[in-house]
């Protein structure tokens, strides 16, 4: 058996090298529990992750990562491997899946991909696609497609269309992003295999509508005949409230949702307390499921925290990938601003989209909102943005009191280098002098601190190569807060001006 405590040194040590490889903290976190080691074979340590996508994504290709901890903390002699986790293998079977002598790697999105190819051929040219997607061998395609038929002739409301403007190429990837876009994409790579459902989650405005509709345009791009159905939860509503119950065609409303190959679903936290469309999408879900169609699912919340859902549904939807998007750090909001304000042709430099991203702190939308303002200023005053423009803008936007810190980096190091009455290139340099050194290690603590700029920023803005740095420089601040007086002294006194500066702004 493994010891528990260097499994949980193991663990830390994983969680704290993803994290500086650039994941989220609780990617980082989830990862370092999926690669637990469950035994010891000879000289090799042996994990199994339960978790394809995981695996797939992030701990194959940095095995040798893992190998190097693994070495540290059980010793050097052992080599360490990957199982395939006994759960792969019988998921399908679990799940209630269709029955098939195939591995795991034949399994194919589509499921009936072989007997919708074979029936494509069979068919006459110039056939509509429900002609040709024909979801079971045991299923009438005729009467399929007469009903399929009427219903869109029937169907009141227009259904709604993916936004082809909102791809995988429009998207910006960033660290708070970069599991669900990766997810989105294998999704869309191979879709109805086993992340099913993909089940996406975050706060308002950070991009799962978009990430939704990427899965969808990448599908029907790569399989154009492919029946992609995009619908809010609302929609879904309304098809059976409205449709199914009121004007009594529940029937068209369960072929137009079982007819198709993917079904896209956005906020499905609005099934709440609607008891009925929660069990009409409990039996679409598992048609859908058991027939292997892909289905993308997004809310804003986790689903066990959504209220008033089923508990089964609940259940459906943790059997798949559950991928979270967290709001964007300070680096990852300079880049979506400066990325948003190329493409509209908004010229702002890095200053400005520092004092943005200081501000627009909590979702994307709200940081298109404001380059669209101030392009409207520019189009209006014929000059491009300046400090004192955008400052104008954002306090319009962010009533007093919510601006919460306007300063930056090089306002940080100018505060502290004043302090210590210290040249700008000492503070930045190589000198190992006392005094540099701790204005240099109480400079990177308030980036870290009072912006959240992350450690490889902070340690670019220091001209460092090396983060490891940076790392070093938290540590001992902390330690000569809780120890040494003069050290808390002159920290207290450059955050109180740092404070001043922030409220006169
Ligand atoms: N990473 C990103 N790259 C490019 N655009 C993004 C990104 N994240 C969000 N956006 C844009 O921000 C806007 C809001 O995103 P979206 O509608 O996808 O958010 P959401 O998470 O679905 O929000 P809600 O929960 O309110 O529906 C969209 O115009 C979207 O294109």
């Amino acid at each position: 058996m493994l010891d528990r405590d260097f499994n949980q040194i193991f663990s830390e040590k994983l969680r704290i090298r993803f994290v500086e490889l650039g994941l989220s903290k609780s990617t980082a976190t989830k990862i370092a529990k999926l690669v637990t080691p469950i035994r010891i074979d000879g000289n090799t340590i042996v994990s199994s992750c339960s978790d394809p996508f995981y695996r797939d994504q992030f701990i194959s290709p940095k095995i040798d990562e893992i190998e190097k901890i693994a070495k540290q903390c059980f010793g050097s002699e052992y080599s360490f491997k990957i199982d395939s986790h006994p759960n792969d293998l019988n998921q399908i079977k679990n799940n209630s899946l269709p029955q098939k002598n195939e591995t795991r790697d034949e399994i194919t999105l589509f499921p009936d991909e072989q007997i919708y190819y074979s029936e494509k051929k069979k068919k006459v040219k110039g056939k509509t696609l429900q002609d040709n997607f024909t979801p079971t061998k045991t299923e009438e395609p005729t009467s399929l497609i007469i009903e399929t038929k009427d219903i869109s002739i029937q169907n009141a409301e227009k259904p709604r269309t993916l936004d082809a403007s909102q791809n995988f190429s429009t998207f910006i990837r960033c660290e708070s992003n970069l599991v669900a876009y990766s997810a989105c994409e294998a999704v869309a790579k191979n879709p109805g295999n086993l992340s099913n459902p993909l089940f996406i989650y975050g706060a308002t405005g950070l991009g799962k509508t978009h990430l939704l509709h990427s899965v969808g345009n990448e599908i029907q791009h790569k399989i154009p005949d492919a029946k992609i159905l995009y619908i809010t939860s609302e929609d879904f509503v309304n098809d059976v409230i409205h449709r199914g119950i009121r004007v009594g065609k529940m029937d068209e409303v369960r072929m137009k949702y079982s007819a198709c190959d993917v079904l896209l679903v956005d906020d499905i936290q609005f099934l709440e307390k609607k008891d009925a469309c929660q069990i009409e999408f409990f039996h679409t879900f598992n048609e859908l499921y058991q027939k292997r169609k892909q289905i993308v699912i997004t809310s804003d919340k986790f689903p066990k925290d959504i209220p008033n859902i089923e508990e089964r549904l609940k259940s459906r939807f943790l059997q798949g990938l559950l991928v979270d998007i967290e709001p964007p750090g300070f680096e990852d909001r300079v880049a979506i601003i400066e990325t948003k304000a190329n493409l509209i042709g908004l010229k702002i430099n890095q200053e400005i989209s520092f004092l943005i991203a200081t501000h627009a702190k909590t979702n994307v939308r709200e940081i298109q909102g404001l380059l669209k303002d101030l392009l409207m200023n520019q189009h209006m005053t014929g000059r491009t943005p300046t400090i004192e423009s955008v400052t104008a803008i954002l306090k319009r936007r962010f009533p007093s009191g919510s601006v919460e810190s306007t300063i930056d980096i090089a306002a940080i190091q100018k505060v502290v280098a004043n302090h210590f009455q210290i040249k700008m290139s000492d503070l930045m340099g190589q000198s190992r002098q006392q005094k540099f050194v701790i204005a240099r290690h109480i400079a990177m603590f308030l980036a870290k601190e009072m912006i959240g700029l992350q450690i490889v920023a902070i340690a670019s803005a220091f001209g460092k190569k090396d983060h490891t740095t940076v790392l070093h420089a938290m540590s001992k601040v902390k330690e000569s807060l809780d120890k040494d007086d003069e050290f808390r002294g002159n920290f207290v006194q450059i955050k109180r001006k740092l404070d001043q500066i922030m409220q006169s702004n």
